[in-house]
C-alpha cells in the first residue's frame, strides 16, 4: 500500500483542490501529462451535504451524505471519463476517502445528489446507514482527549461529525464496496481522511478487502492501491503515526512545518544537511510529503506558520527543496484564492463551481492559483523525474543560508536565502557543457530564456544568485543543455 504506481519516470502528485472532473481531464491532457506529473489527488467524489447557511464552505465536501458519485465536481460519468483520460496520458488519480464519519448536524439536510438524511436519528437512507452503524454511547472529542485518550479520539465524534463504527460488518461492507467501485473505475489509490480517528485494526481489515488495481488502466497485475493516511502527529498526543505506518503510508505534517520554518527568513538552510529521519521525520518510504495542504494553508491546521502561495519567494524555495531532495513522496498543493478561510471555490450565483481559465502565459485565472503551473514549480517536477533515485552528494553551504548539492551526476541545485549575493565556483557533478537554469527560465531551441551555467571539465561552475532576484533557487539538470 506504499507504492503510488506512477508511470515510469514520474515522481510527484498535485492536489487539484475542488477542481471539476471535466477540467481535471483537460488539465491531464494539456499540461500534467506532457509535463511529467505522476498523479492527482482529487476532492472527495462522494455526495456531500449542501451547506448554503455557510455559503458553500470548502469543508462541506467533508460532510458525507452517501457514497454516490455526485458532487459539484461532476457525476459518475464525468468521473469515469476523467480517470480514463488521465490514465491514458500517464497521470494517476487518488481519491480523498472520507470513511470515518458522515455529516455533522446542520439545518440543511439535502446532499449534492439530492439525497436526504435525518442526522438526529443517525439515519442516512442513501447509503443506507442507521443508528447501529455509528459508535455508541454518543460522545464528542474534547481538546484534552488528543493528549490523554486514544479510545475517545477514535470512538467519539470529531467536530460533531457522526462517527461511524468501522467494527460493524455492514459499515465495512459499505466502505469497501465504495472504494472497490473506484478501483474498478481505474483509480490508483486513496487518501484516508481523519485516519487518526479510526482504529488501525479496523483500517487493516478494510484495506485487505480492497481489490488490486485495474490492469485495463495500465497497472501491473497484482498492484495494490496506494494508501496514504491523514494522521496529524506533531508529537505529544496519545496517538502516534507509528500505529499507522505498518498498514500504509502516512501524511508527514512535520515535513511542511520544518521546511516552512527553515525557509522563513532568520533561520538557517545549512541545518538541512541531514534532512530526513534524523529530523524526526518518518522513514522516506512511509512519508507522503507536502509544504501546505487544503487544511493547514488556512492557518488552523497543524504546524503553525506554514508557507503557502501567499509568500511566493519563500514558498517556491521550500517547494524546490522538497522536489530536489530525495526524501519522501511529494504532493503539491494547487489552490483557489481565498481571503475568508471558510470560503469554497469560485462559484456562480447558483453555486456551480467556475472553471479555471488558462491565460496566454499558461497561468490560471477566474480565482484559481494553479501553483502547479508556476514555472519554478513544474520545472522542478521535471528535475525530480530526471534525477530519479540518485543520492545527495557534494553538499556545500556557507555556514548560514546558502546551500547547494548534487543529485548523482544528473542534477545540481543551489539556494540563497541570505540578504547578500551568492557568487561561488561550485562543484555541480554534471558533465562539461552549458545548462539552462530551469528556475529563471527554460530552454528554448538552443538558447536559455533565463540564466545559463557553463560547467567546466572539472564539473565546477560559477553559481550566481543575487539576494534581490525574483527567486532564491538555481537548478540545472541533464536534458537542459544548450
Ligand atoms: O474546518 C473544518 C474541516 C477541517 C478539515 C477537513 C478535512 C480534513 O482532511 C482536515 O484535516 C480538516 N471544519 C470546520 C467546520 C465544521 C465542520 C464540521 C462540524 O461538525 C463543525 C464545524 C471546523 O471548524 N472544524 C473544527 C476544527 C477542525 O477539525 C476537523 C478536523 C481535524 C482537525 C485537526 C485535527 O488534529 C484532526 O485530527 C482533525 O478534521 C476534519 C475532517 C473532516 O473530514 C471533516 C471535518 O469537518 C474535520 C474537522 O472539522
Ligand atoms: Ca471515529
Amino acid at each position: 500500500f506504499k507504492n503510488p504506481h506512477y508511470a515510469t519516470g514520474r515522481t510527484t502528485m498535485v492536489h487539484l483542490f475542488e477542481w471539476k472532473w471535466d477540467d481535471i481531464a483537460a488539465e491531464c491532457e494539456r499540461f500534467l501529462g506532457p509535463r511529467g506529473f505522476g498523479g492527482i489527488q482529487i476532492s472527495p467524489p462522494n455526495e456531500n451535504l449542501v451547506i448554503w447557511s455557510r455559503n458553500r464552505p470548502w469543508w462541506e465536501r467533508y460532510q458525507p451524505m452517501s457514497y454516490r458519485l455526485v458532487t459539484r465536481s461532476g457525476n459518475e460519468q464525468q468521473f469515469a471519463n476523467m480517470v480514463r483520460r488521465c490514465n491514458n496520458v500517464g497521470v494517476r488519480i487518488y481519491v480523498d476517502a472520507i470513511i470515518n464519519h458522515m455529516t455533522g448536524t446542520w439545518n440543511e439536510n439535502v446532499g449534492t445528489g439530492g439525497s436526504t438524511a435525518n442526522f438526529g436519528n443517525w439515519h442516512y437512507p442513501a447509503v443506507p446507514y442507521g443508528r447501529n452503524d455509528f459508535n455508541w454511547p454518543h460522545c464528542v472529542i474534547q481538546g484534552h482527549d488528543y493528549a490523554c485518550c486514544a479510545d475517545r479520539v477514535r470512538n467519539c465524534e470529531l467536530s460533531g461529525l457522526k462517527d461511524l463504527n468501522q467494527r460493524s460488518e455492514h459499515v465495512r461492507t459499505m466502505i469497501v464496496n465504495y472504494m472497490n467501485r473506484l478501483i474498478d473505475m481505474g483509480v490508483a489509490g486513496f487518501r484516508i481522511d481523519a485516519a487518526k480517528h479510526m482504529w488501525p485494526s479496523d483500517l487493516r481489515v478494510i484495506y485487505d478487502r480492497l481489490r488490486n488495481l485495474n490492469t485495463a488502466h495500465g497497472f501491473p497485475s497484482g498492484a495494490r492501491p496506494y494508501i496514504y493516511q491523514e494522521v496529524i502527529d506533531l508529537g505529544g498526543e496519545a496517538i502516534s503515526r507509528n500505529e499507522y505506518t505498518p498498514l500504509a503510508a502516512v501524511t508527514e505534517f512535520r515535513f511542511g512545518m520544518e521546511l516552512s520554518r527553515a525557509f522563513t527568513r532568520g533561520n538557517q538552510l545549512r541545518w538541512l544537511v541531514n534532512w530526513g529521519p534524523q529530523w524526526g521525520l518518518l522513514g522516506s518510504g512511509d512519508a507522503l510529503t507536502f509544504i501546505d495542504n487544503h487544511d493547514n494553508q488556512r492557518g488552523h491546521g497543524a504546524g503553525g506558520n506554514i508557507l503557502t502561495h501567499k509568500r511566493p519567494k519563500e514558498y517556491k524555495g521550500a517547494i524546490a527543496f522538497m522536489l530536489a531532495h530525495p526524501y519522501g513522496k511529494p504532493q503539491l498543493m494547487s489552490s483557489f484564492s481565498f481571503h475568508d478561510t471558510e470560503a469554497g471555490p469560485p462559484m456562480d450565483g447558483s453555486g456551480n463551481i467556475i472553471s479555471p481559465s488558462i491565460n496566454s502565459d499558461n497561468t490560471c485565472g477566474n480565482g484559481w492559483v494553479c501553483e502547479h503551473r508556476w514555472r519554478q514549480i513544474f520545472q522542478m517536477v521535471a528535475f525530480r523525474n530526471t534525477v530519479g533515485n540518485t543520492a545527495v552528494t557534494n553538499w556545500w553551504d556557507n555556514g548560514g543560508n546558502q546551500i547547494a548539492f548534487c543529485r548523482g551526476t544528473m542534477g545540481f541545485v543551489a539556494f540563497n536565502n541570505e540578504n547578500w549575493d551568492l557568487n561561488q565556483r561550485l562543484q555541480t557533478c554534471l558533465p562539461a557543457g552549458t545548462y539552462c537554469d530551469v528556475i529563471s527560465g527554460e530552454k528554448s531551441g538552443n538558447r536559455c530564456t533565463g540564466k545559463s551555467v557553463v560547467v567546466g571539465n572539472d564539473g565546477r561552475a560559477q553559481i550566481v544568485i543575487g539576494s534581490h532576484e525574483y527567486d532564491m533557487v538555481l537548478a540545472i539538470h541533464m536534458g537542459h543543455q544548450v
